[in-house]
């Protein structure tokens, strides 16, 4: 078998994942379709995509939980879902939401959770279960129900079913979803304090700016292809800012903005934004005829560009969906 399943010399742009025409056809929809994803060790990777992209489909084939009607999977340089059971051990996974015992503590249901893992050593399961208690912050909340949980509280006891084990890579589908702004910043300093240590966290989102705050790279899907993959700093360079403008005249401003080439202009308050055109006009100057024309101009400059900027200049679309 070729590649090494630990050891220290691992190249810098090894991939965890990679997949080559990755494609599932169900009756009539083809949920995924012919994807090339490739998730380098180490990235915090964003799996992004309005809801109905193929996101859990593409997830539920890496797992080996179904078969690709084409293409093929690697995980952890292992092909999938024929590596399963090598490949699996070393993968926590968080799919579809936790699978927890109402009437049980959290704690009683990670040791019976790992008491069903065959490759879990028994003799250090309470001491592992602690850990991954404390790892989530839910040690003073050990002994209550987990019917008693919060939503937040539950996807932690999740997340740390997950790592019980020490994992190369975190598989998290929707790690936030349903979760309030709380449990969601929660959420994310974990993933982050997980990848501090060394862990590959794919984490699959439907939220942009939640991609923004966490990932490194990101991989975009819109109705089953891969628009586009890389860092996420990239991706959002790749969509120009939008021009924005602060004035008490916003009228005259959009009417000297238009007849500039700005296009796209809306007028919120006092501000107006809009895109400029492909071969944009020197800013100084387009500031100098707004001031010419006699807008009293308070700010002006390009907002930076975000994921959403990048994502409807890619596919022409809005992202938008319902949370
Ligand atoms: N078991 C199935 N049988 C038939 N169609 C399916 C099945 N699972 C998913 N689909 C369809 O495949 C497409 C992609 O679904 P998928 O769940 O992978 O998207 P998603 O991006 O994960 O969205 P969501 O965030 O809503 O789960 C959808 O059109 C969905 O209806």
């Amino acid at each position: 078998m070729g590649e090494p399943d630990t050891g220290a010399a691992r190249p810098a742009d090894e991939a965890v994942i990679e997949t080559r025409g990755l494609a599932k056809q169900y009756r009539g929809t083809l949920a995924v379709d012919g994807i090339d994803l490739r998730v380098p060790r180490g990235s915090v990777f964003g799996f992004l995509g309005p809801n109905g992209s193929g996101k859990t489909t593409t997830i539920r084939m890496l797992m080996g939980l179904i078969e690709p009607t084409a293409g093929s999977a690697r995980v952890l340089g292992r092909p999938m879902p024929r590596s399963s059971r090598t490949v699996l051990p070393r993968v926590g996974a968080l799919i579809e939401g936790p699978a927890l015992y109402g009437f049980l503590s959290g704690r009683d249901n990670l040791l019976r959770y790992d008491a069903a893992d065959p490759t879990a050593d028994p003799r250090t399961r309470s001491a592992r279960v602690a850990a991954a208690l404390d790892r989530v912050g839910l040690t003073a909340a050990a002994a209550k129900k987990a019917k008693a949980y919060s939503l937040g509280m539950k996807q932690r006891l999740g997340l740390a079913s997950a790592l019980l084990q020490p994992r190369e890579l975190l598989v998290l589908d929707e790690p936030t979803n349903g979760l309030d702004p709380q449990g969601m910043r929660e959420i994310r300093s974990l993933v982050r304090e997980l990848a501090a240590d060394g862990t590959t966290v794919f984490l699959s989102s439907h939220l942009l700016d939640e991609i923004e705050q966490v990932c490194t790279h990101a991989a975009v899907m819109a109705r089953g292809r891969l628009i586009t993959q890389g860092p996420v700093a990239d991706l959002s360079a790749g969509a120009r800012g939008r021009l924005a403008v602060t004035t008490p005249d916003p009228a005259e401003a959009t009417r000297v903005l238009a007849a500039h080439g700005v296009s796209e202009l809306t007028a919120v308050g006092p501000k107006v934004t809009g895109e400029l055109p492909a071969d944009p006009p020197d800013l100084a100057d387009l500031n100098a005829a707004l001031v010419a024309a006699g807008v009293r101009v308070r700010a002006f400059g390009l907002e930076r560009a975000t994921l959403e900027d990048a994502f409807v200049a890619l596919t022409g679309e809005g992202f938008d969906v319902a949370g």
